[in-house]
């Protein structure tokens, strides 16, 4: 049988300590709506819920996280700046890692402030190293909005720009539409026959999808304007991989990165944005000489990140998922917010992990 009581109490004993460091405590619920909040997941964690059905309320999913509620709720009612604690189960099915746990305890910080957001991440960032301190983990940090920025400087159609940024979650995907738009890989037969045609529709059968001419026109339509876009330059797409490939310590990376915004500008501001928040990390006595930096890191997590993500993993466990995780998340708090949004971020720990890897002390 799980030993449920020796996390649960390490989860208790995380989140006073965090209500001492003045976070107010915050319980949400456990079935969360799905039609206004499954999609804010993104495609992995959507396909991963537990989803039930309730006669008088529609359909259910069992809370992946507490971030979106905490967010809802905060938009909903809560006063500012705000910072928030939680502790309590998550769900996730893991079809593709069976041995992995479906359901365990996460303890939150979140913190809701517009004065300084380089300062907020800097502390969820600290106040989680700093619990985890004595396991001596692995930190890794990343950035979505460097990304973002990168692919939206690109010289090519807003369409594909928006195609990029839905698929920075999918690095296989990104990668393949990149080539694509590229030029790289060559139209296929079939497509270039399609669009050969004055109107592929004109000897069409009867139609027999859920798709309406109208739509299919569109569709088509679409992939004759993409067909005819101008491929991004070979010197672009080797700017994108230069900064995917920066894997360096803070200091370092920092160095490859002006390097590239000399040739990427759209990237400027996210790069001394991340120069300030190293020398905030810094003054909180966190070693940024020795914290890494990786371009591509956050790629495959919750899809609301837009900027500062981070892990702390075990280094010689790599079988084992990160025992803490965060990030900003300013556009999930604009699409709850009904016309208000609100710079956000914060981070989770996962109490089960740090017993199974020896505790505290
Ligand atoms: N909710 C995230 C962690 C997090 C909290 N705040 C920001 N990020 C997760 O479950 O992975």
């Amino acid at each position: 049988m799980i030993d449920r009581s020796a996390p649960r109490k390490l989860a208790a004993e995380l989140r006073s300590r965090f209500e001492a460091l003045g976070a107010v405590p915050v319980e949400p619920p456990f079935l969360l709506p799905a039609d206004t909040l499954l999609d804010l997941y993104g495609e992995d964690i959507r396909g991963r819920a537990y989803v039930t059905y309730d006669p008088a309320r529609g359909e259910m999913f069992m809370r992946p996280d507490f971030t979106v509620p905490v967010v809802q709720m905060h938009m909903a009612q809560g006063a500012e700046p705000a910072r928030y604690t939680y502790a309590g189960e998550v769900f996730r099915r893991q079809e593709e890692n069976p041995e992995r746990a479906n359901e365990y305890l996460q303890v939150g910080y979140e913190i809701f402030d517009r004065t300084n957001p380089v300062a907020a991440e800097a502390e969820v960032f600290g106040r989680i190293a700093e619990v985890l301190k004595p396991m001596g983990l692995r930190a890794v940090m990343g950035d979505i909005g460097l990304l973002h920025a990168a692919v939206q400087g690109l010289e090519t159609t807003d369409k594909r720009k928006a195609a990029l940024l839905r698929h920075i979650w999918h690095p296989r995907r990104f990668r393949a539409l990149l080539d694509r738009f590229a030029g790289r890989v060559p139209l296929s037969a079939a497509r270039k026959a399609l669009l050969a045609q004055a109107d592929p529709m004109a000897n069409a059968g009867p139609l027999i999808g859920l798709r309406s001419e109208g739509e299919i026109r569109d569709r088509l339509a679409a992939l004759k304007a993409d067909a005819e876009a101008a491929p991004i330059s070979a010197h672009q797409v080797e700017l994108i991989e230069a900064l995917l490939a920066v894997r360096e310590t803070a200091p370092f990376a920092l160095e490859q990165l002006r390097d590239l915004a000399v040739d990427m500008p759209s990237i400027s501001k996210a790069v001394e944005r991340l120069s300030d928040r190293i020398d905030a990390l810094k003054a909180l006595g966190i070693d940024v000489d020795t914290l890494e930096f990786e371009a591509n890191y956050g790629r495959t997590s919750m899809e609301y990140y837009d900027g500062f993500v981070f892990g702390f993993v075990a280094a010689d466990r790599p079988d084992l998922p990160p025992v803490a995780t965060g990030g900003r998340y300013d556009a999930l708090t604009a699409q709850l917010g009904q016309g208000s949004a609100i710079p956000a971020v914060g981070g989770v720990i996962r109490p089960g992990l740090v017993l199974d890897l020896g505790g505290l002390s």
